[in-house]
């Protein structure tokens, strides 16, 4: 049974799915604080969040059985994604479920702004009838500057098209194809720092983006500007702002985001009468929050079902054209490096992994963290290596990783051959996918063979002799392991051999060193594939 923790208010619709879930139980503790959370943390396999609950390094240590963090929303900075990738954690987000309705947001702060409509109605329900203090400007025919053409900055210049605004668009991804596409002028920060009527700022908070408005823009900006925030505080410099807005280069500034939130009481924006807010509601519709829920549940089912799964942060994304190549082949990957792990004495410094055929043409990274995953999980344990930490923990032992790509394949279609090297020995396994057979093991070191890669394997290596096959069945029979198929490869008759007998249960270790001792056998070892 998976446990998972609720620790914020999320749509009660849109967890149906996990709630229904035979398998998996849900706690909503929403509120809870840091050291609570840590307290209880331990007997939960996932968590799922939106942006009030603060996911440290404390609460990812404590989550020993921790598998997977939803968030019910886009941005992830209340996650610490480090932290998760470095304890194999997977993070996932819902991009597409907020969209509209951030934007719609948007719209509304801008439009609240253009027309004062908080401090109008406050004067009005305060009994006074005020109708010269609140003189508007319409968005007609005015410069609207997006910064961040992403899904929300994009479905926001769609609609300022319709209220008849001219777009002023910055992104570092935007194509001048693509801002012809969206009706849109290519602009540059500063073109719309000088330019623009409103400004709306719709990207992360990143390195680059934090405070990319901030005192010098303001120097240079057209006066009488509006400016609305509903991406993440500190993209704007709100220090910087308050003295903009006071000199009267801002006329107005509508921000549902804070650079801390919720913001102190003596918050400087909260006592400015040209500033509107709202507390971080740019999410906060009915549909939005429903939808985001659905999405993310959907994929903490299948991450915690080990099924494939989509929108995870801490993963570079694999394109849909790309996946339909490789996921045939995950499964096949983790077990070569299993394979090959369990193959290689002594610590491994260096994996190396040749892909041929059709897969040489796409970008194999993401199967090649299943291959790591394969190999580290023998020694550090499945449960402390996943397709998130991988690579990273490869990394942290200082295992190089050497990829290859031939592009033609010799017998097979497809061929994936790793190699491992330790400071003893190198050895090799390779496997493809045979089409009606489904996955097989088909070369180990120098030896082409056959063999289904999965449940208790013995390998023996030995000189091809007359007899030598029957002594190790017969040593197997009489201690009661059952042998299910064999396979012998060689390359010269009469030379250095391998045979690969898949059993039907584990073999003792006794059993082995008796195999190892018969005569004309050099090795005997037990593999074992799930
Ligand atoms: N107020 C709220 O409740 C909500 C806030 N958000 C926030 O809105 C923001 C945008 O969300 P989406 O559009 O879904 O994200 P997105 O990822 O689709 O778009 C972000 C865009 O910002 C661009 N960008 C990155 N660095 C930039 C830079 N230096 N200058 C200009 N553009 C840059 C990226 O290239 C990308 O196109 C995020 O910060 C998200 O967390 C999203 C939903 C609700
Ligand atoms: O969950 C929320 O209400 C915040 C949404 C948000 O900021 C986001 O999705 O980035």
């Amino acid at each position: 049974m998976f446990k998972v923790l609720v620790s914020d208010p999320i749509s009660d619709l849109g967890i149906q799915k996990l709630v229904d879930a035979e398998d998996v139980v849900v706690d909503k503790k929403p509120g809870l604080s840091e050291d609570e959370l840590v307290a209880i943390i331990g007997e939960y396999d996932a968590m799922l969040v939106r942006s009030q609950t603060r996911v440290t390094a404390r609460i990812m240590e404590a989550g020993k059985q921790l598998k997977v963090v939803g968030r019910a929303g886009v941005g992830v900075d209340n996650i610490d994604l480090e932290a998760a990738t470095q304890r194999g954690i997977i993070v996932i987000n819902a991009p597409d479920g907020n969209t509209i309705t951030t934007c719609e947001h948007t719209f509304a702060m801008m439009m609240a702004v253009a027309r004062h409509i908080p401090q109008a109605y406050l004067k009005t329900v305060g009994g006074e009838w005020d109708r010269k203090s609140f003189l508007g400007v319409e968005l007609r025919n005015k410069i609207l500057g997006v910064l961040g053409m992403g899904r929300i900055g994009s479905e926001v210049a769609k609609r300022a098209k319709a209220f008849g605004m001219e777009i002023w668009g910055y992104d570092p991804f935007l194509t001048e194809e693509r801002a012809e596409k969206l009706g849109i002028r290519l602009s540059s920060v500063d073109d719309i720092v000088r330019n623009a009527d409103f400004m709306t700022v719709h990207t992360p908070l990143t390195p680059e983006t934090r405070h990319i408005i901030g005192a010098s823009q303001f120097e240079v900006m057209k006066k009488g500007m509006r400016i609305v925030n509903c991406a993440r505080g500190g993209i704007i410099d709100e220090i910087a702002l308050v003295a903009a807005v006071d000199k009267g280069i801002v006329a107005g500034a509508a921000f549902d985001v804070f650079e801390s939130e919720p913001p102190a009481a003596d918050h400087p924006f909260l006592s400015n009468p040209k500033i509107i807010v709202t507390p971080h509601l740019g999410a906060s519709t009915v549909e939005a929050q429903e939808n985001v829920a659905i999405d993310v549940s959907e994929q903490v089912l299948n991450i915690l079902r080990d099924k494939p799964f989509s929108n995870a942060v801490n993963m570079p994304p694999i394109p849909a054209n790309v996946l339909n190549i490789l996921q045939p082949y995950f499964n096949l990957g983790e077990k070569l490096g299993s394979f090959a792990a369990q193959l290689t004495e002594g610590a491994i410094q260096e994996i190396t992994v040749n892909y041929s055929g059709e897969l040489a043409e796409v970008d194999t990274q993401p199967l090649t963290r299943y291959i790591v995953r394969g190999v580290l999980s023998h020694h550090l344990g499945s449960e402390m290596v996943n397709v998130v930490n991988s690579m990273h923990l490869a990394k942290e032992r200082s295992v190089n990783i050497v990829i290859q790509k031939s592009h033609t394949s010799r017998d097979f279609t497809n061929l994936v051959t790793v190699s491992l090297r330790s400071k003893q020995e190198e050895r090799l396994v390779a496997g493809t996918l045979l089409t009606g057979y489904g996955p097989r093991i088909v070369q180990i070191d120098k030896f082409p063979v056959d063999v289904a890669p999965g449940g208790n394997l013995i390998l023996v290596s030995h000189n091809d002799k007359p007899g030598i096959i029957g002594r190790v069945g017969t040593l197997l029979g009489t201690n009661d392991v059952n042998i299910a198929t064999m396979q012998v490869g060689r390359k010269i008759i009469g030379g250095a051999a391998i045979m690969v007998l898949s059993v039907d249960k584990a073999v003792p270790k006794d059993v082995l060193s008796q195999i190892a001792e018969l005569p004309d056998l050099n090795n005997a070892k037990e593999i074992i594939l799930y």
